[in-house]
């Protein structure tokens, strides 16, 4: 008998049998933004998940290397946890954060496997831009052994399959929003507004820390 399942949008019909099904949305987050909150929203809806992890990078190795100032983790993580807190299917992860040396997904991959055993089915949830880069992760190769890999539109990118192996990648639509966290920055150091960009606690709580005023990146 198929028992049902709460869910934010509804009730789904869900076999007792079936393995748990969890999203990750990994990101810098430096904000977090609607556009990472949609892409949780419409992933958790389409492949039927049961919760998203949302996982802030601790050293988002790629964007250091590229010259990126990055935000103090603590800060990024506080922002996540506070994006996420009313959607009862989203979580944070620390998991990056509390790790030393360069966030490479497939340490991530591989501890959360130890955490959740070897039957639940990881999603994990990119953009397009962070697909098309995919090949050039860390272990890129093992990454496909351990989730299924779901990457989403973003508008000014092209969604592709990069040559990911057969049945490991998923491409979907989603609500399409041009919005970016290196735009939301330079929108606070000019002093322009970011209401409806992010979620308005964000809002508040960059006014409140000043993060970004001081930001000499310009992009
Ligand atoms: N507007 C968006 N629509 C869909 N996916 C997005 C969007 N913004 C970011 N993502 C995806 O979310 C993940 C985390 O992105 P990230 O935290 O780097 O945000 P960002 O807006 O790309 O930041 P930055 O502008 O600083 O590079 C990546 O997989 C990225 O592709
Ligand atoms: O594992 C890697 O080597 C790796 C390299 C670049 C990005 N990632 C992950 O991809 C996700 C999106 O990264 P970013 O830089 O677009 O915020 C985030 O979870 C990063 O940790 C992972």
């Amino acid at each position: 008998m198929p028992e049902e399942k709460s869910t934010t949008w509804g009730r789904v019909l869900r076999r007792p049998s079936s393995p748990r099904r969890i999203g990750i949305m990994g990101g810098t987050f430096d904000p977090i933004h609607h556009g990472h909150l949609v892409a949780g929203s419409e992933v958790a809806h389409l492949f039927n998940l049961d919760e998203v992890i949302f996982v802030p990078a601790g050293h988002p190795w790629q964007k250091q290397r590229k010259g990126a100032r990055v935000t103090p983790a603590e800060h990024r993580y506080l922002m996540t946890v506070i994006a996420t807190a009313e959607n009862p299917q989203f979580r944070v992860s620390r998991i990056e954060i509390d790790r030393e040396g360069p966030t490479y997904t497939i340490d991530t991959l591989r501890q959360m496997r130890r955490q959740y055993g070897p039957d639940v089915e990881l999603f994990f949830i990119t953009g397009a831009d962070a697909l098309g880069a995919i090949l050039s992760w860390h272990n890129a190769d093992e990454l496909f052994e351990l989730a299924h890999f779901v990457g989403c539109n973003r508008p000014g990118h092209q969604l592709a399959d990069p040559g990911l192996p057969e049945g490991k990648v998923s491409l979907v639509e989603i609500p399409a929003l041009a919005i970016s966290s290196t735009e939301c920055r330079e929108r606070v150091r000019k002093g322009e507004p970011i209401w409806y960009l992010v979620p308005d606690g964000i809002v508040r709580y960059i006014n409140k820390t000043g993060l970004y005023l001081d930001d000499q990146e310009a992009g």
